[in-house]
């Protein structure tokens, strides 16, 4: 294993109590790497990112971060050795303010210690200390997004879980968050993101890796695969069966 390597998964399997989801993952991601996990519906991406935050029912597999075994810990364990979870959807506290938003994800910090910690994210996302009166529901989507990884960010984690940033928000939005991102990851944090918005993804990503029934299917550079041959990865079975059935009728 190369000596940059920060988190290393191992024949990962996991799902939801007797449901089997990941059936055997093994992935390498060194310091400060931006991964997109891409795949189609069902693949088991937001599963992964959730095994990893002790969020599933783990079964088996190596889960190397840092040195240490963290497979199958508890979710707590696992953002206090330094792993944070932006999970999918709307998660902020809507009829609070900006500021409250980030106290309340500063809960489990010392307080002394919380108002550097507000401080260092206006630092680092000058648009929210303009916000910061604003009650969060009052804000767009790309706003409430920026919001949702700045209380992850809190934590001041090494690595950051981002599950479908860009589900609801426009165009615009969708570049201002992954340019954040970006940024982040500019900074030395690592990136583990599932996307939908393949295009996107592939394009700010330093790597992306194709899951497809809960196994890793293609890893590598996104400038070496092709839009077609992507497509094709991301066919499923039943969709295969009817594309060869379709063949099939107009011979
Ligand atoms: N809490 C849960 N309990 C039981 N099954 C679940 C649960 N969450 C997800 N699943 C199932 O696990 C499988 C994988 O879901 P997952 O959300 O990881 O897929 P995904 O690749 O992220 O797909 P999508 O792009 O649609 O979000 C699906 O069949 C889903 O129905």
């Amino acid at each position: 294993m190369a000596d940059n390597i920060t988190l290393s998964l191992r024949d990962v399997r996991s799902g939801y109590a007797a449901l089997d989801i990941i059936n055997g993952v093994s992935l390498d991601i060194p310091q400060g790497e931006f991964v997109a996990l891409m795949g189609p519906n069902g693949a088991g991406k937001s599963t992964l990112l959730k095994t990893i935050f002790g969020m599933t029912t783990f079964k088996g597999g190596e889960i190397n971060w840092q040195g240490r075994q963290i497979g199958g810990l508890a979710t707590r364990a696992v953002l206090g050795s330094g792993i944070s979870y932006v999970p999918q959807g709307r998660c902020n506290f809507p009829l609070m303010t900006v500021q409250e938003n980030l106290e309340m994800a500063a809960y489990t910090i010392r307080d002394p210690q919380v108002k550097a910690d507000r401080d260092y994210i206006y630092e680092l996302f000058p648009s929210l200390l303009k916000r910061r009166a604003t009650l969060a529901g009052n804000m767009s989507g790309g706003e409430q997004q920026l919001l949702e990884v700045a209380m992850a960010v809190l934590q001041r984690p090494k690595m950051l879980l981002v599950d479908e940033p860009s589900v609801g928000l426009s165009p615009a939005a969708v570049g201002i968050v992954f340019d954040e991102l970006l940024r982040l990851r500019d900074t030395g944090l690592t990136i583990l993101l599932v996307e939908q918005n393949t295009r996107k993804a592939m394009e700010v990503a330093d790597r992306a890796v194709i899951l497809r029934l809960g196994e890793v299917i293609w890893d590598g550079k996104p400038a070496d695969i092709t839009h077609d041959e992507l497509g094709e990865l991301f066919l499923t079975g039943k969709m295969r069966a009817e594309l060869a059935h379709n063949e099939k009728l107009s011979q």
